[in-house]
């Protein structure tokens, strides 16, 4: 096999970052691949941006190993930096420009930018080209942000919590810039509290807590297959009825023969990556505080396990 392609494009190892006696990354140790689509998902202040950030070489870390790119990001050069395309939390372009003299701007620096106008296509202001970004709405100038990422046509892209502020419709819209741009090869690490976003986007997911990595790997197996249970729901004169199942179609059958009809309500949820990712933050969060670290809480609470079927 050829390492050299196999080689990881983002690779952390024990990473730590303190702020005074305050330890914001704890630990940390992940690779990202050559055209991944990695989300690193966490609470607020659990570390996303601090990480990203000492990845993008804008600060320095306190211990452990980072490579980008196969570079050291506290020691990337102008060159190192060109192949970086970032979208940080938040920015703050020249407000008396137009969008499309920014990105005119910006895409000079770089060796081989994508056209302008695609660009500005792409995340949906071709209307708004010519206005000062100064008269532009958040959402429209997250979207300038996103332009401004890609316009270096970059081998990796961060995108830290890129679609806060979009209407639904506009995230729908980026969500295909960024499949576009994984079908270029792009490798992407993005935060996000979309748990949705994350689900349609990425490969691969980590969560961290309180600094810590707490879980990481593919998006349909992070958790373990039981935290995936089914749940079949339906109602009753006795009220609301939760039971998780492997087999809920067989379940259904034999509730619709008991009851002698369709059972009110009914409704099979499968858990959500949401669901998934809220288990493992309460797990990680009770294992910090209790004396007895306590079993990750099932997706959804009171639900009773049936056996499983065939
Ligand atoms: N410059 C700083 N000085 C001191 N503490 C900091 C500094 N920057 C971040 N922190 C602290 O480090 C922790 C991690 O912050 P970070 O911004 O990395 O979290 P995050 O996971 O990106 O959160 P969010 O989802 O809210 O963006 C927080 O407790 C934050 O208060």
């Amino acid at each position: 096999m050829d390492t050299m392609s196999t080689r990881p494009i983002i690779e952390v190892r024990g990473l730590r970052k303190q702020y005074g006696d305050f330890t914001a990354v704890d630990g940390v140790s992940f690779e990202i691949h050559p055209g991944e689509t990695f989300a690193l998902l966490g609470p607020n202040g659990a570390g996303k941006s601090t990480t990203i950030e000492i990845l993008e070489g804008y600060r320095h870390r306190t211990g452990g190993e980072a490579s980008v790119l196969g570079v050291d990001p506290a020691k990337g050069g102008l060159d190192w930096k060109a192949r970086l395309g970032i979208v940080l939390q938040s920015s703050a372009e020249a407000a008396n420009v137009t969008v499309r003299e920014q990105l005119a701007q910006f895409a000079r620096y770089y060796a081989d930018p994508r056209d302008v106008d695609e660009v500005i296509e792409a995340v949906g202001l071709t209307s708004k080209a010519g206005t000062r970004i100064g008269k532009l709405s958040g959402g429209q100038r997250r979207r300038v942000d996103v332009a401004l990422g890609v316009v270096g046509r970059p081998a990796l892209l961060f995108l830290d919590e890129p679609t806060t502020g979009f209407d639904p419709e506009a995230r729908r819209q980026f969500w295909e810039l960024i499949r576009s741009l994984k079908r270029d090869g792009t490798t992407i690490l993005l935060t996000t509290h979309y748990l949705d976003e994350a689900a349609q986007l990425a490969d691969r997911v980590a969560v961290i807590a309180a600094g810590r990595l707490v879980e990481i790997g593919a998006v349909d197996e992070i958790g373990g297959g039981d935290a995936r249970i089914p749940v079949v729901r339906w109602r009753d004169e006795h009220g609301l009825h939760e039971e998780r199942t492997e087999a809920p179609a067989a379940r259904v059958a034999e509730l619709t023969a008991t009851l002698g009809g369709e059972p009110r309500d009914l409704e099979v949820i499968r858990p959500s990556l949401e669901d998934i990712y809220l288990g493992l933050v309460h797990a990680a969060d009770s294992a910090a505080t209790s004396v007895t670290p306590s079993e990750a809480p099932s997706p959804t609470t009171q639900v009773t396990t049936t056996g499983v079927g065939a």
